[in-house]
Order: C-alpha cells, then sequence, then structure tokens
C-alpha cells in the first residue's frame, strides 16, 4: 500500500470515529432526559468506574495502550456530561 492509500485509509478511520462519537453523544441527550425524569444528578460516578474498566480491558484485548484508551474515554465521558448538562 502507498502512503496516499494508508492516509486514505486513516482518513475513512477518522470518519467513523467521529461519527461514533457522535452518536454516543446522541444516547447522552436521551440520558439526559430520563435522568431529569428521575430527578438524578448527570453524574454517576460508579457507572464512569464501569465504563473506564470495561475500555481498559477492551484495549488490553485489541493489544492497544490501556492508559491512553482510558484517557480518551475521560474525555468521551466530560463530553457526555457537558452535553448533558445543557440539555436539562
Ligand atoms: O451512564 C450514564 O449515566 C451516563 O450519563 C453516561 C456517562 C458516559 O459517558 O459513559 C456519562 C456520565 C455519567 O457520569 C456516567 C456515564
Amino acid at each position: 500500500m502507498s502512503l496516499d492509500e494508508l492516509r486514505e485509509e486513516i482518513e475513512s478511520i477518522d470518519r467513523e470515529l467521529v461519527e461514533l462519537i457522535a452518536r454516543r453523544t446522541y444516547v447522552a441527550d436521551t440520558i439526559a432526559a430520563v435522568k431529569e425524569e428521575r430527578d438524578l444528578p448527570t453524574t454517576d460516578e460508579r457507572q464512569e468506574q464501569r465504563v473506564m474498566d470495561r475500555a481498559g480491558a477492551n484495549a488490553e484485548q485489541f493489544d492497544v495502550d490501556a492508559n491512553l484508551v482510558k484517557a480518551i474515554f475521560r474525555l468521551l465521558i466530560e463530553l457526555n456530561k457537558v452535553e448533558q448538562r445543557e440539555n436539562r
């Protein structure tokens, strides 16, 4: 594969990543509505821990750096919380 082709592959993966981030964020909008209905706080630390543990385990399964993957998930959770706070 040429460098251009490899970069095209990365471009396509990057687009998919953004699409997945958008889908995760859209779910946060629905979660915000459920939490508001049930008078629950936006932050659920136990659930965040579960998400982080799962991210670490998935990273190990795919042989990528667990700490880096967890850092990305920390950002994704923060993005969700910002989105949820804007929606309630
Ligand atoms: O599961 C929830 O309650 C969510 O709001 C989603 C999410 C996440 O991004 O995974 C975000 C904020 C919460 O503190 C916990 C988890």
